[in-house]
């Protein structure tokens, strides 16, 4: 007979057994093992879960190998529960972890990569493995590491600890492992997992809550330490530098390069280096920040005694590994049989013989996304109407920039249905919240257009009391501000979150009903990768693309005729293995980028190109000019600066409100601007000081408008209005948002501050028409640069240079200022004259403060 120890050993609860013996009266253990025996009854009897008593006699414990268990002497009743192998922790795990990841992290069962992992990692081996998408991969290294080094840790000192582990233990001072992630929101995450399952107390490095320096562990505690980007590197040194140092350090490439770099990590005792999302992080652009790593890891443990180094162990984890792979993970792994390649399918475990079969295996392996997910292709319609983006300047700045000019019809399409998406996917039947929804797309600033029209949207359209946050990520998002983002994210009050890529791997957010993409993915490991967001640890979720319905056709002939290309769409689904549901999606009735707004046509005679030409730089008049230009070229359509001028020599531009035609202004070369009527005022005011002298402005009516029309306070612009301009106050005139005037036209920047009207600065007194800000001209500065889309910002340091005295005369004519009028009682500070002209000692004192002492 062999003894119980060796049975429970054997089934997998070798370290469920070591309490076992110290038990002086009867316990309820849970035990996870198969095959117990019963007292009296051999041979052994497997037992199919459920609990049982069980009476061990101090004869058969005795038994058991091992000074430090400890004899029993009398009978013992023990009552042990007992699971099956097959259902609970088929590994073997400490007690301690155990009961962390059941009753903290409320897992009941592991997961086929986790189980898969476990024994190879135990083993020191090298590991490249893929699984799908939320199918746990991160507690698949998280929990062996930590077994592993509970195992090794609790025989030092003991006869059985390996004579180069205990050299190895000994010697030096830095991690033991080192965790690389992608993004920084991924390495907290995994940096996370680490603390929970080693019940470790604090992340060191997690700023997001205060200051967080490194406090003295626990002994024998296993610390993590979050090494990001984008936060202060001082209290990670401080966290490193710390006796003990922290045994897991989580972190994104180019901060640990640095701290390596400078010295502050010391790599000679790392014994295992797991890269998460692998295929990414060996793709160029963070490739040679890894090697790099990995040289100085070399260097490091190179300074050692040979016979003291544990061998490095390597895993690599994704849920798309490509073929490329295959070569570049050769020389991160050791070769066969250090090694394990392992691919978790739908089918089962693959265990590959070498990379080339893991890499033949991925077309064959069915579909690559996860399992719960639906997917949803929604074609985008046409834009019915011809929604300008009144309220909104960064839209306009958008739409006509060169971005803007190739994507910004598409951009106002899709945006206008995302409220359908989310309504429709995102609000699970009988789901009173407004659920979670990841909006992906392709740059930053798209993330920030939609995140501006859809804040305007809800608050414009929600109904007040299930209030819909929309928030963005990307980044040029500050760190803090992106942490509290995932935070609001994670906690549900942020429900939908517009992403960049930088969202795209590997987070995980339980409760996401919908993931949305608003073009096709560049690529099928995108599109895997991003879809993987929902259905997480076997939930269901929808993963929506919208797409162009010109698609449509070449869908339909695609599919009979070979030779067509096929669409994005099709590509991806033959790629990925999955299929999408086509619908079309519904836009909202008043576009979400604008409502509906009413126009007042301007018409302006006497124009000449050129005139024209310099318009048509500034967005608001290209606007105007994209809105009185539908029918030719279509509303985004429009180059400004060369068919606009090229076939205004000629023809009269007619607004589309206007049924002329063309005909009624027939010799006249004139431009009919449709302008908003809420920003007519501004419009009007910023156009008179460009046009030239014989120019005139006309209401469609053929009124002129007078040119100091804007000063006798226009009917469409009363002086309330003017009041609410002058108090910071907004109330939706158009340019401004609601966060009022002042703040916005800070975050607005000072050229676009500049076009609605005034001298960025105090709101009060740019109020527009009142004072404006071609008054430079005045001053000097010279008129063809005096444009508010004007000059750039080393023209206007160099002007406020001279203004303020300090250009010398040389340089001065170069640029073609005048002397004479040099002004050295202008402020540049202020824009305005100082009290009294400056004293020659006082001008050096400008930037120092010495326009204060003179007050
Ligand atoms: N054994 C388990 N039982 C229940 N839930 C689990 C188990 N293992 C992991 N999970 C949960 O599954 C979710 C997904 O895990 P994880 O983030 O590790 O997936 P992943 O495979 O790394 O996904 P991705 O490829 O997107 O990075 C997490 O919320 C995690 O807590």
């Amino acid at each position: 007979m062999i003894g119980i120890a060796q049975r429970l050993a054997r089934a997998g609860a070798r370290s469920s057994v070591a309490p076992l013996w110290n038990l002086r009266s009867p316990a309820l253990l849970t035990v996870r093992t198969a095959t117990m025996m019963r007292r009296g009854r051999e041979p052994a009897e497997d037992v199919e879960g459920g609990e049982l008593d069980i009476e061990f006699t101090s004869a058969s414990l005795g038994r058991q190998r091992g000074g430090r268990l400890q004899k029993i002497d009398e009978l013992e009743t023990i009552h042990i529960g007992v699971q099956t192998s097959s259902s609970l922790y088929p590994v073997p795990i400490s007690e301690k972890t155990a009961t962390v990841l059941s009753e903290k992290m409320g897992i009941k069962t592991l997961f086929p990569v986790q189980v898969e992992s476990f024994e190879p990692v135990m083993e020191g081996k090298d590991i490249i493995a893929r699984a799908k998408t939320g199918t746990g991969k991160t507690l698949s290294f998280v929990l062996p590491i930590l077994e592993k080094l509970r195992r090794h840790d609790s025989l030092l000192g003991s006869a059985e600890e390996p004579q180069h582990h205990r050299r190895h233990n000994q010697q030096t001072h830095g991690p033991r492992v080192l965790v690389l992630a992608p993004t920084r929101e991924l390495a907290r995450q995994v940096a996370r997992v680490f603390v929970d399952v080693a019940d470790s107390g604090k992340l060191l490095g997690d700023y997001s809550k205060g200051r967080n320096y490194p406090h003295k562990p626990a002994p024998g505690a296993y610390t993590t330490l979050l090494v990001q980007g984008g936060t202060s590197m001082e209290p990670q040194i401080r966290a490193l530098t710390f006796t003990p140092a922290p045994t897991v350090v989580v972190g994104t490439p180019g901060r640990v390069l640095d701290l390596t770099e400078k010295g502050f990590m010391d790599l000679s005792r790392l014994e295992t280096f797991v890269l998460d999302e692998a295929d990414y992080m060996l793709d160029i652009g963070f490739s040679q920040d890894i090697e790099a790593i990995l040289t100085r890891v070399k260097e490091h443990r190179s300074r050692r005694s040979e016979r003291s180094i544990v061998p490095l162990q390597t895993l690599l984890f994704s849920a798309t590994l490509p073929s490329w792979i295959q070569e570049v993970a050769a020389n991160f792994l050791r070769p066969s049989p250090d090694r394990t390649i392992l691919d978790i399918t739908e089918g089962g475990v693959v265990h590959a013989a070498n990379l080339e079969e893991l890499s033949r295996s991925t077309s064959q392996s069915g579909p690559r996304t996860a399992r719960g997910i639906s997917h949803v292709a929604a074609a985008v319609p046409k834009l019915k109407n011809v929604p300008t983006v009144g309220q909104e300047m960064m839209w306009d700045r958008f739409l006509f920039s060169r971005e803007g000019r190739e994507s910004g019809e598409w951009m106002k399409r899709v945006v206008g249905c995302i409220p359908w998406a989310v309504e429709r996917y995102a609000m699970p039947a009988g789901n009173t919240g407004p659920g979670r929804t990841i909006i992906f797309t392709e740059r930053k600033i798209y993330v920030d257009l939609i995140v501006e029209a859809l804040q305007y949207h809800y608050a414009k359209h929600g109904d007040g009391k299930n209030e819909i946050v929309a928030k963005g990520l990307h980044g040029d998002i500050r760190q803090n501000t992106r942490d509290s983002i995932m935070q609001g994210f994670r906690q549900g009050k942020v429900h939908i979150m517009v992403a960049t890529d930088v969202a795209a791997r590997g987070l995980d957010i339980p409760a996401t009903n919908l993931v949305l993409q608003t073009h096709p993915p560049r690529d099928t490991d995108s599109f895997v990768h991003r879809s993987g967001r929902t259905a997480r640890a076997g939930a269901t979720g929808t993963s929506l693309v919208f797409y162009d319905p010109d698609h449509i056709k070449s869908f339909a002939k695609s599919a009979t005729d070979p030779s067509v290309e096929p669409t994005d769409l099709l590509r991806l689904e033959k790629e990925a293995g999955m299929h999408f549901e086509r619908r079309v999606a519904h836009d909202v009735p008043a576009s979400i980028v604008t409502g509906r707004v009413s126009y007042t046509p301007c018409v302006v005679k006497g124009l000449d190109a050129q005139t024209l030409g310099r318009l048509v730089h500034m967005p608001m008049f290209a606007r105007a000019l994209e809105t009185a230009l539908p029918g030719s070229t279509g509303p985004t359509q429009v180059n400004p600066a060369t068919e606009v001028v090229e076939s205004v020599r000629d023809v009269v531009i007619v607004s589309p409100n206007v049924d002329t035609e063309g005909e009624a202004l027939p010799e006249i070369k004139a431009a009919v601007f449709d302008v908003p009527t809420n920003t007519f005022d501004v419009f009007v005011a910023a156009l008179q000081p460009l046009l030239p002298g014989s120019a005139s402005v006309e209401t469609i009516d053929g009124n002129v408008i007078p040119e100091n029309w804007q000063l006798q306070g226009p009917k469409s612009f009363k002086s309330d209005q003017r009041q609410d301009w002058r108090n910071n106050r907004n109330r939706g005139y158009g340019y401004t948002s609601q966060q009022g005037f002042g703040q916005r036209r800070f975050e607005m920047g000072m050229g676009h501050a500049r076009h609605q009207g005034g001298r960025f600065g105090n709101p009060r007194d740019n109020f527009p028409g009142e004072r404006s800000d071609f008054g430079r001209e005045r001053r000097g500065f010279p008129a063809e640069r005096n444009r508010s889309w004007g000059p750039e910002k080393s023209e206007r340091n160099d002007w406020r240079e001279f203004a303020s005295g300090r250009m010398d005369r040389g340089r001065s004519e170069e640029r073609g200022y005048r002397d004479e009028r040099r002004r050295t009682d202008w402020s540049p500070r202020t824009g305005g004259p100082a009290r009294e002209p400056l004293r020659q000692d006082q001008r050096h004192s400008w930037g120092k403060g010495g326009h204060k002492q003179r007050e």
